[in-house]
């Protein structure tokens, strides 16, 4: 018998959602089209035709959503704000509608002893911006920044953890360099210069909320742990440089100062000399730093691969990702403890965490039944409690996601929830997975 586990003792258990995969009605109320309603728009860039007009309806329902995260008894809930909600242009006038919308949701989470986490940009960019160049523009700091200001001025004190961005990394490679998401470009100058505004911005964003916060702020970067599939030199330096793009790429500037000096490499000539000045502005110091996890990655060199030349070489037991996400728990763990030999005890938080598996159909007693998902919870949750044993200051745990919602270009089929929605008739079911969350949650760990 294992000793039983504990968490520590106001280890802050919640779930984690974002506004485009949630809300629908995304044009309500004044809204400004963002790069993902004109992407939805656009045929083929959705499997099966699916779009955020609807999805889970939250923009109606979020205090129905809200009683359903009271009676799992979660701590805490992580949510996007959609910026063309806010600043229908981008910037200018503000869309006291759109703020209104997620101030009731947040007074709703606060009545129910909910801790409101608020992400200012999960990828659904205002298409007016998008059309000033967004990303590829150097004013976007400006922009965001500005955006930044608004909601702090409104929320902060009602919220206080505020994550400027969610992962760079996965709005740069796949809107910029490989294409599979908003705004679809697949450009090797523009993933360096798109990459290295978001950075800015999150510093512009950090610097104004040095001005008038008055709590937590922080960056959510998604982090893919990289393994040789060989001690090969050639794998050895293919998997250095996946770490560096993937990983690195977003913590060294923030932490450190400075690009990983693979990515010269990688992108030789589509490479920027950056101006030094960038970077005292990037490395605003954090209050925390939150990490995504899913998978890991084994590398090995590829060079017919564009333009990392790696390839990753499939595991077996996978998720039922399209790409088969590995089940590697133990890359938790080592992920986090990277993290501190890396870059120090700044608290920590795993904003992200879930797996995707076809779940059965309804059984017999009316129970969705989802055992692959709960085995995966648990492993993962063991896998944390590694972290914390080994010195890592943990302190919190965001499962994603709340609920079935809009997996971007892969639609509605890829079911990341804890809790079933029928997109038909909007019900919301509870898997087996939610029910062990809420024991979780309830024994702080110590039922795993
Ligand atoms: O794919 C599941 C979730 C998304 O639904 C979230 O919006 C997003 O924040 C998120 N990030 C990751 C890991 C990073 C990643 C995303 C897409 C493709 C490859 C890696 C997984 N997820």
């Amino acid at each position: 018998m294992s000793k039983p586990i504990h968490f520590p003792p106001d280890f802050l258990w919640g779930s984690a959602t974002s506004a485009y995969q949630i809300e629908g009605a995304p044009l309500a109320d004044g809204a400004g089209h963002s790069i993902w309603t004109r992407f939805a728009a656009t045929p083929g860039k959705i499997a099966n035709g699916d779009t955020g007009d609807i999805a889970c309806d939250h923009y109606h329902r979020w205090r129905e959503d809200v009683a359903l995260m009271r009676s799992l008894g979660l701590k805490a809930y992580r949510f996007s704000v959609s910026w063309s909600r806010i600043l229908p242009q981008g910037t200018g006038a503000v869309n006291e509608a759109g703020i209104a919308f997620y101030e009731k949701l947040i007074d709703e989470l606060l009545a129910n002893g909910i801790e409101p986490m608020l992400t200012l940009y999960h990828w659904d960019l205002p298409a007016a911006l998008d059309d000033r160049g967004g990303w590829l523009n150097p004013a976007i700091a400006d922009w965001f920044a500005d955006y930044a200001r608004v909601l702090f001025e409104r929320f902060d004190g009602r919220v206080c953890f505020w994550t400027t961005l969610n992962e760079p990394w996965v709005v740069t490679d796949g809107g910029y360099l490989h294409g599979p998401l908003a705004p679809g470009h697949r450009n090797l100058y523009e993933a360096p210069i798109a990459s290295h505004n978001l950075l800015r911005a999150h510093g512009a964003a950090v610097k104004v909320y040095r001005e008038i916060g008055k709590h937590r702020i922080g960056l959510v970067v998604n982090i893919e742990p990289k393994y040789p599939a060989s001690d090969e030199p050639q794998d050895i330096a293919a998997t250095r440089r996946a770490d560096a793009y993937m990983n690195r790429q977003y913590l060294d500037p923030v932490f450190h100062g400075h690009y990983p000096a693979e990515l010269k490499e990688i992108f030789g000539a589509a490479w920027p000399d950056w101006p030094r000045e960038d970077f005292d502005l990037i490395g605003q110091k954090l209050d925390y730093i939150g990490i995504n996890y899913y998978t890991r990655s084994v590398c090995r060199h590829e060079e017919t691969n564009w333009p990392l030349k790696v390839a990753a070489v499939r595991q077996t037991q996978s998720t039922h990702m399209e790409t088969g996400w590995e089940v590697f728990p133990q890359g938790l763990t080592d992920t986090l403890v990277e993290f501190r030999r890396r870059y120090g005890d700044l608290p920590v938080y795993v904003m992200e965490n879930g797996s995707t598996f076809y779940d059965p159909p309804n059984a017999e007693d009316g129970q969705m039944h989802d055992p692959l998902r709960v085995d995966c919870l648990k492993k993962n949750l063991h896998a944390l409690h590694a972290a914390i044993e080994q010195g890592v200051d943990l302190r919190g745990y965001m499962v994603w996601s709340l609920l079935d919602n809009l997996e971007w270009s892969l639609g509605f089929a890829k079911r990341f929830g804890i809790v079933h929605v029928n997109f038909e008739t909007q019900q919301r079911t509870p898997k087996d997975s939610a029910l062990l969350y809420a024991q979780v949650v309830a024994s702080n760990g110590a039922c795993l």
